[in-house]
């Protein structure tokens, strides 16, 4: 087979022979998503895939594929490092094994001007490529092509300026041409600190709660001040000429009481602001870092214990991997992103993706607050970096190593509980949170709302900030996206269509990713794509809708129920081994009208039931006075044992589900350990019976308002001029 790089400028086809496609299409790129400003005629676009486009960037301008939504698929060839480091060898081309990535001679570079000799970084774990000298980028088998084109045209280098995977649309360019003025225009018009009157200066530093940041930090990191808004502005320089691609706004505002709620905003917008703020300031020898998550965090670490220091773009909620071949100098990385519990299990989860090796974690606790406010307080930097512990364990460990996690999760029993529902304050009731690395196991009748209501659920946490990822094998992509935004919106946008536009950019900062599947699906390469997609997008929930869909690949001559225990087990393992929040949608194995379902009516054996953490039911029939009417049951709690069962209103309008009214229907909470109550857990008497406290939310109307994401992680919108 015969694949096209398409020859910008000249706009002629180079076709390159690689035998190896012959039997393999290469895998498309994982793309980011961009900032559009799309005019409403425009149908949402993106969901499946649109053909391919390639990864590569142009003079020092990223091309992405543009997609309202980022979708991914399965890796076709998953590429090991042995494959990649074989394949080098056999093109001689000499490679560095470094901590994520392979660092190799750039290909795009004219020999006689590589200023560094290894600027080319392939990473090891998906072959994707950066050439920090050109900003070139894209897969595994793009670098393949581009190897083969030198080869065979006897080349010792190719011109970056004849790659771009697909030209850019007219819109695309004018989004692209309005980002760079916007970008401009805000930077040209914010005000250095330095040249703000010292009193001006001093309270735009309290807003902050930055007293202690002098103004010198502030200059050498460009910090300034964008007057119409009273916001920072954090510039991001990149590429070669270290121009201004984009700036991040931060707004303060106060609460009242001494709390201070910060909104960010960034251009281009926060899924394709790819700045690790600080960098610039980085020398080449420097083999030391502190790894924040904040720009704020970033400057407090520079002034008060003068080491290297940057800032994640989007806080802890993930690590791109584009952004590690800029970490790949670095012998020691100290990852310090915040305060809490959750800033904590990301720093764990960075570190392998950094190396284990090289990287140590400061342990949040009330001598280790955020790097800030450790300035704040005046703590000792040197003491608490010193300190941090080295991320790779030992496979056996004593209490001595564990009684500070024990005492860590003993005092913060909130956070150890989980990320709460905004929406389903039940749930948190029962469930107290969504934890990481659990396998929720959903079911309900046919029909009954399963994947309506688990829309609702997953969507509530991914605005919370919790990276989610879909796998919807039953309807498509645009179907569950349209119930999805619905359900953010809270109205029937069918109605409301001039409103399309403001949810749907809103909708889009979501960290909300969706597998292309459809239909029957072999598990392997359901778990590969989930996997892959962990470590791209730092994944915390994944959905499968449903369970089904894995079974017809599957061999039936032997028993289903084993099958079915097979699958269920390999979703246990991915949960438990990536750190990763499973939710698993799964029909019931028998429906029969007078009874209500229970763990029973899902699982082939008991073992099965053993590996779901939580079992969740949607419940149609009976245990309600409604005909009709749905609850919630949950009959399964491995987190603290609590089970129960609540109702449910259904709003057609909105496809939302909250707590009926107050007094019609009571919450019901089911005593005991959960397995007691499998069996007779809609029959049993129920033993404590609560006031439906749900009034409190009902009575606050869920309004437009609460649907808007206020997580710092995904920035409301300022609107500038
Ligand atoms: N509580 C409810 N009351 C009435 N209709 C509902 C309710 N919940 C969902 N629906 C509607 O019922 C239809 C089916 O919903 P959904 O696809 O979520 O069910 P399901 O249980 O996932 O179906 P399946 O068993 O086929 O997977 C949709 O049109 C949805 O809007």
């Amino acid at each position: 087979m015969w694949r096209s790089l398409l020859l910008r400028g000249t706009t002629c086809l180079v076709q390159v022979a690689t035998p190896r496609l012959l039997h393999q299409r290469p895998s498309p790129p994982l793309c980011a998503r961009l900032l559009t400003r799309r005019p409403l005629h425009r149908p949402p676009c993106g969901l499946e895939p649109r053909g391919e486009g390639y990864f590569l960037a142009h003079g020092g301008t990223r091309a992405f594929k543009k997609d309202a939504k980022s979708s991914v698929e399965a890796p076709v060839s998953p590429t090991t490092i042995t494959d990649i480091k074989q394949y080098l060898r056999t093109k001689e081309i000499p490679f560095h094994d470094g901590y994520s990535c392979l660092h190799t001679p750039s290909i795009f570079v004219e020999p006689s001007a590589r200023r560094d000799s290894f600027s080319l970084f392939v990473d090891k774990t998906t072959g994707q490529f950066l050439c920090k000298d050109t900003l070139v980028e894209g897969s595994w088998e793009d670098l393949q092509d581009c190897l083969e084109v030198m080869q065979k045209e006897e080349q010792d280098f190719l011109s970056p300026r004849v790659l771009l995977g697909y030209p850019e649309s007219v819109e695309e360019q004018e989004d692209r041409e309005w980002e760079l003025r916007e970008v401009q225009r805000i930077w040209s018009s914010s005000v250095p600190f330095s040249d703000l009157p010292e009193d001006e200066a001093q309270l735009i530093k309290t807003m902050f709660q930055i007293t202690k940041i002098s103004n010198a930090t502030l200059k050498r990191f460009g910090v300034r001040l964008f007057k119409p808004t009273k916001s920072l502005v954090f510039p991001w320089f990149g590429g070669p000429d270290s121009s201004l691609k984009g700036v991040k706004l931060l707004s303060a505002q106060s609460t009242g009481t001494d709390k201070v709620i910060y909104n960010e905003a960034t251009v281009p917008k926060c899924n394709s602001y790819y700045n690790l703020f600080g960098l610039p300031l980085v020398g080449r020898m420097d083999a030391e870092v502190v790894l924040t998550g904040h720009e704020l965090d970033t400057l407090a670490v520079s002034q008060a214990a003068g080491l290297p220091s940057v800032a994640l773009p989007r806080g802890f909620s993930c690590l791109p991997p584009i952004l590690l071949p800029y970490l790949e100098q670095f012998k020691r990385v100290t990852l310090w992103l915040g305060d809490d519990i959750r800033s904590w299990e990301a720093s764990k989860i960075y570190s392998r993706k950094l190396g284990l090796r090289r990287c140590s974690l400061v342990r949040p606790g009330e001598s280790r607050p955020r790097p800030v406010e450790a300035l704040d307080r005046g703590k000792n930097f040197g003491h608490i970096i010193k300190s941090s512990i080295p991320a790779a364990h030992k496979s056996i460990v004593s209490f001595k190593q564990l009684r500070e996690d024990v005492y860590g999760e003993l005092v913060n029993t909130e956070q150890v509980a989980g990320v709460k529902w905004g929406r389903f304050q039940e749930l948190n009731r029962i469930l107290k949170g969504h934890r990481k690395g659990e396998l929720t196991v959903f079911t309900g009748p046919t029909g009954s709302g399963k994947t309506t209501f688990i829309s609702e659920v997953a969507l509530d946490l991914c605005m919370q900030g919790v990276n989610t990822l879909w796998g919807s094998f039953e309807i498509n992509n645009v179907r569950l996206a349209k119930i999805m935004l619905t359900q953010f919106a809270m109205q029937r946008l069918e109605e409301n269509l001039e409103q399309y536009d403001f949810w749907a950019d809103k909708f889009e900062e979501l960290a909300l990713y969706f597998m292309t599947f459809h239909g029957q699906q072999n598990i392997k390469t359901v778990l590969d794509t989930m996997q892959h997609a962990v470590y791209l997008y730092d994944i915390n929930h994944v959905i499968i809708d449903n369970l089904q869909f894995m079974m017809g690949q599957e061999n039936l001559s032997v028993d289903k129920f084993a099958v079915q225990d097979h699958i269920i087990g390999a979703f246990r393992k991915f949960a438990t081994n990536s750190s990763c929040h499973v939710t698993l949608v799964i029909h019931p194995r028998k429906e029969e009208d007078d009874r209500e379902l229970q763990t029973a009516s899902i699982f082939g054996s008991a073992k099965a039931s053993q590996e779901a953490d939580n079992v969740l039911i949607l419940q149609e029939k009976k245990l309600v006075t409604c005909p009709g009417r749905r609850s919630l049951q949950v009959t399964k709690n491995r987190f603290d044992g609590d089970v129960g069962i609540f109702p449910l209103d259904f709003h057609k309008s909105s496809l939302t589900f909250a707590a009926p009214i107050k007094g019609r229907h009571k919450l019901r909470k089911l005593a005991g350990k959960p397995e007691d109550d499998e069996e007779e857990a809609g029959e049993k008497e129920v033993k404590e019976v609560k006031k439906e406290k749900a009034a409190k939310a009902t009575k606050t109307p869920r309004s437009v308002k609460k649907a808007t994401p206020q997580t710092p992680q995904f920035p409301c919108v300022i609107s500038f001029g």
